[in-house]
């Protein structure tokens, strides 16, 4: 039988951070409540709700809400003057004069998601938050981070294209102290029942519908997986929405890497997207350390979690030159790979860097996690040749 632990709390009770953990994995949760209803709305919906921003990316109105309710639940939970946030989005296109009708989805979602706050052990806004406070938590996220202090770092949405997809997405939080990332907290909505189906990108949807009986609980759809640093533990739990009998407390399970060593035998995954990671690199670097399988491909910090839950070995990224990588694109699936057993790096084998600010300064081409040491060294000691003889 698996070991199961209240929360998996009980052995961090004494330990730092363990308030801000057990309120980062609460908010995380009621943002993965937020998120399945947007996303089940936008699928059901042929009238587009996605925005597109400077950069041609896409933005919904789960990514700004997701933001809001997080920011509002650590400011009230912890007290507004002890929380500094860094996170994805801002209010730019939201106070717009003719983005009214979004900022009213926006202010609608936050409010019937933060009366749900009481299933999550949480307290509930005495009165509905009204948009001049929405606006507020989302832009009160204004940190730049860097290598002092404490912020927080929040993904509202990551992998938002696999979320207007229907397939894969994640929300990410991670605490960062000092530099280093001390907590890491990843909610993946859509994490299936099998790994297998992991791949199954835009078909996800229909072979669930078809394979799970609509009474099913199935409880395996969905977790939140979290760690803290030098614990060498990271828990996971089920998601509280699919379930309405569910309510806090939760109850958790470790989770630990896999324990292949043999390329042979080991998955990778890579982003979905060519244009954010060089799937003819990988495919050469893959092929030269002997890893036979075909790519895993997964839309966002989902691949951080299936590493850390053993149902992939590598992940690999290498975006195009220039391009620099956000720190809470990677924060919290880092922590949470490292303390399930794994090793994360850039492709010359350093630690990343999160005490530059926003960005993952020197990063060195770019990010390869592995569940084990065996592994990642024979794909670091790959890189140059590889490098050398491709034209990225
Ligand atoms: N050009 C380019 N190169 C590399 N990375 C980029 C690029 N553009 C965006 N991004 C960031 O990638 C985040 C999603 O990364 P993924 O690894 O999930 O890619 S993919 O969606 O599977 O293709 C995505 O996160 P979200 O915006 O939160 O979805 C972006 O931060
Ligand atoms: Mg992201
Ligand atoms: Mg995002
Ligand atoms: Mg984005």
């Amino acid at each position: 039988m698996e070991e199961t632990k209240d929360m998996g709390f009980s052995t961090l009770e004494p330990e730092k951070y363990s308030k801000e953990l057990d309120i980062a994995v609460r908010a995380v949760q009621m943002a993965c409540f937020l998120c399945q209803k947007v996303q089940e709305s936008l699928i059901s919906k042929t009238a587009s709700q996605v925005q597109a921003k400077d950069d041609n990316s896409p933005v919904t109105i789960a990514d700004w809400s997701v933001q809001a309710t997080v920011s509002w639940i650590l400011s009230e939970t912890l007290g507004s003057r002890n929380v500094a946030i860094i996170a994805e989005e801002d209010v730019q296109t939201l106070s717009k004069t003719d983005s009214a009708g979004l900022l009213e989805a926006v202010v609608q979602t936050v409010n019937d998601c933060l009366a749900e706050a009481p299933r999550f052990g949480l307290k509930a806004p005495g009165t509905s938050l009204g948009s001049s406070e929405v606006l507020e938590a989302i832009s009160r996220c204004n940190s730049t981070g860097g290598p002092n202090g404490r912020f927080w770092a929040l993904d509202p949405v990551d992998g938002t294209l696999g979320f207007v997809r229907g397939d894969q997405y994640a929300v990410a939080l991670a605490l960062i102290e000092d530099g280093e990332v001390v907590l890491g907290v990843l909610g993946c909505p859509n994490y299936p029942m099998r790994k297998e189906w992991l791949s199954y990108h835009h078909r996800y949807h229909r072979i669930i519908s078809k394979l799970t009986p609509p009474t099913s609980e199935s409880w395996d759809k969905g977790c939140v997986i979290y760690a803290r640093r030098g614990s060498g533990e990271a828990w996971m739990q089920p998601l509280i929405q699919g379930h309405k009998k569910l309510v806090w407390p939760n109850s958790a399970t470790p989770v630990k890497v896999s324990t292949i060593e043999n390329p042979a035998l080991a998955t990778f995954c890579e982003p979905v997207e060519k244009a954010n990671s060089s799937h003819s690199f990988t495919a050469g670097l893959a092929h030269s350390v002997g890893l036979r399988k075909q790519p895993l491909r997964v839309y966002s910090m989902v691949k951080y979690a299936a590493i850390a839950r053993g149902d992939a070995e590598v992940f690999m990224k290498f975006a195009r030159a220039g391009y620099k990588e956000k720190i809470w694109d990677h924060a919290a699936g880092v922590i949470i790979i490292q303390e399930a057993g794994g090793v994360v790096t850039d492709a010359g084998g350093c630690p990343l860097d999160f005490s530059k600010g926003m960005y993952l300064e020197g990063l060195d081409r770019g990010i390869i996690a592995c569940a084990g040491g065996k592994l990642h060294e024979k794909i670091i000691g790959a890189v140059d040749a590889s490098w050398n003889s491709s034209s990225l």
